[in-house]
């Protein structure tokens, strides 16, 4: 997979270089090409924000700019959707994925992760300030599929929080990424549910015990067990999550009665 990111702060997503994405990127299974705003300015202060029309606190970032960084980053989606026609995961004829951070989106969740863990190529536009000039949206979206996604109901100074978490979800999704793809499996909202609690040597810490049923070696008692934690849970902290899921089906292969 590709993805661009463009940015008046493209160091913010240095992280992106690091661990199990920097080990992706050296292996070629995740190519991140981070872009700076700014060298899409030819002005002499680059300028890329002006004051809102219809007035109002704070400044919006201007069109041009970011017309031309995403054109960049277009031509060469275009041309790795291209060249990978012949991979069943290509989306094919389908325009590129443009993702714009926004408390106005869509929420992130897991599902989506998933869903855009399978494009080839995916972009994201980092706003800043006010917010970007919907004009932006309105020309991007002859080129691209343009979805503005939202990481939750709170306000970041900028996109770049969000795109670095939406990264990291989506990417280790990605098949070569992650050591185990079986750590993948039962993790939180995999299966709808929020995961089960974790525990690990000693047996007995500070007068705190591990749950005896977990020594019992007992699979089949361990499994019914972490599936009943993962249900109270998600009935104790997310219960609007236990409608979507299929709580009555036992995730250890066996149907609860
Ligand atoms: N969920 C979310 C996104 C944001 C952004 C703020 C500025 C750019 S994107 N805040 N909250």
């Amino acid at each position: 997979m590709r993805i661009d990111v463009v940015s008046i702060f493209p160091e913010y997503l240095a992280p992106l270089r690091l661990s199990l994405l920097g080990r992706a990127q050296e292996d070629g299974i995740l190519e991140l090409e981070v872009h700076d705003l700014r060298e899409f300015t030819f002005d002499r202060h680059r300028t890329v924000d002006d004051t809102p029309y219809g007035g109002g606190a704070g400044m919006v970032m201007k069109p041009e700019p970011w017309a031309l960084a995403l054109e960049a980053v277009f031509t060469a989606h275009s041309e790795r959707r291209g060249s990978d026609r012949q991979t069943e995961r290509t989306t094919l004829g389908e325009r590129p994925v443009l993702i714009v951070p926004s408390p106005a989106g869509e929420v992130f969740t897991q599902a989506l992760a998933h869903e855009l863990a399978n494009e080839p190529t995916l972009a994201f536009a980092c706003g800043r300030y006010e917010g970007i000039d919907e004009r932006v949206l309105d020309w991007a979206r002859e080129r691209f599929e343009v979805r503005p996604v939202s990481l939750g109901d709170y306000v970041l100074n900028g996109g770049e929080v969000a795109v670095m978490a939406m990264v990291e979800a989506i990417a280790r999704l990605i098949p070569g990424v992650v050591g185990n793809p079986e750590s993948l499996v039962e993790e939180s909202h995999s299966d709808g549910l929020l995961e089960y609690p974790v525990y690990t040597k000693p047996s007995s810490w500070r007068g705190l015990d591990v749950p005896e049923v977990l020594l019992s070696g007992n699979h089949g008692r361990i499994a019914k067990w972490r599936r009943e934690q993962q249900l109270r849970r998600t009935a104790a902290r997310r219960p609007e999550l236990l409608d979507g899921a299929d709580a009555s089906q036992f995730s250890g292969g066996e149907r609860e009665v």
